[in-house]
């Protein structure tokens, strides 16, 4: 397993009058090189929820098992550097996460700290960029010269530099144009599905992330009231709502489809054109072999 959490509580302030509760209870488990959807309302828990993977906060009350580190409040803090190595966060803001004056630099940053010779380090850069579909001659500019979305990507870039077995983001499409988005959620899936990491995003798109997650977590008010795959969560949607999560436009899709055909026992098509290929096989349309891929 990736990552554990038992009867993890969490709070702000906690020795304070303005003590905040902001996880209570929360279980889980996330199996390694798998794609993990984190979902909620606003103020739900999902940044606290985040910072705890790679120890920048640490449980009030309960165990965090994060690779092979432990974090059990009240008992003494491991050494969480090697960890810090193996989880990159990517936050919501990449500015927040840049600033050098050159994207090389920034990309360098990481490795070196961590004791890698700055030729190494190059090197690292150079491949995070090719990994991001990124021109390499971006390395040489201004990081706070380039696009929203350049940005966005040199920052997710920086932190696969140093190679992590865990990358966690913060609603990174967020701000991104739709063509951005879905091409930024691709390479995701495909550090998940080719590298074998383990990729974790907070997202208030679900429906982009839907044909591609493994697994959701949806958190309400610091717990966490959803853990399953998405067939799971196609079943119990209706609950969603009570939680402050819409329930996405192609589980709707899906659902009307599957009592309207009696599909109830499938797996969910989630992708426009996957709900489209269904929706032909059922009308039994003839197809030429060899044509299907052109639906
Ligand atoms: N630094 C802080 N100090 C005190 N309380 C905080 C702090 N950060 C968050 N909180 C509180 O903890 C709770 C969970 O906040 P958190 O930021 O984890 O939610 P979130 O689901 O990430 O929200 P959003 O979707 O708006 O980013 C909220 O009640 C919030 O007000």
């Amino acid at each position: 397993m990736a990552i554990t959490f038992k009867q993890v509580n969490y709070e702000y302030d906690a020795n304070s009058m303005w003590r905040q509760a902001a996880l209570q209870g929360v279980d889980l488990q996330i199996e390694s090189g798998t794609l993990v959807g984190i979902a909620g309302a606003t103020g739900s828990g999902k940044s606290t929820l985040l910072q705890m993977f790679n120890g920048i906060l640490k449980p009030s009350s309960g165990s965090v098992q994060v690779l092979d580190v432990t974090m059990v409040a009240g008992e003494k803090s491991p050494k969480l550097k090697q960890l810090r190595k193996r989880v990159g966060l990517v936050f919501q803001f990449p500015e927040q996460q840049l600033f050098e004056d050159t994207v090389e630099k920034d990309l360098c940053f990481g490795p070196m700290n961590f004791g890698i010779s700055l030729e190494e380090a190059k090197d690292r850069a150079r491949v995070a960029m090719e990994r991001m579909g990124m021109d390499l001659e971006l390395l040489s500019r201004n990081p706070f010269q380039l696009s929203g979305g350049q940005m966005r990507k040199v920052a997710i870039a920086s932190v696969l530099a140093m190679d992590p077995d865990i990358l966690v983001l913060d609603e990174p499409t967020a701000t991104l144009d739709p063509v951005s988005r879905a091409e930024l959620i691709q390479l995701l899936y495909r550090l998940c599905r080719d590298d074998g990491r383990t990729v974790i995003i907070v997202t208030h798109r679900m429906d982009e992330l839907l044909p591609f997650a493994d697994q959701w977590l949806v958190l309400h008010e610091g717990r966490t009231v959803f853990q399953g795959t998405v067939k799971a969560l196609v079943e119990q949607a209706d609950q969603m709502e009570q939680y402050g999560v819409a329930i996405p436009q192609s589980i709707r899709y899906w659902r009307a489809l599957s009592e309207e055909f009696g599909w109830s026992n499938e797996e969910p098509c989630l992708s426009a054109e996957a709900i489209a290929k269904r929706i032909v096989r059922e009308a039994n349309l003839k197809i030429a072999p060899g044509e299907e891929g052109s639906l």
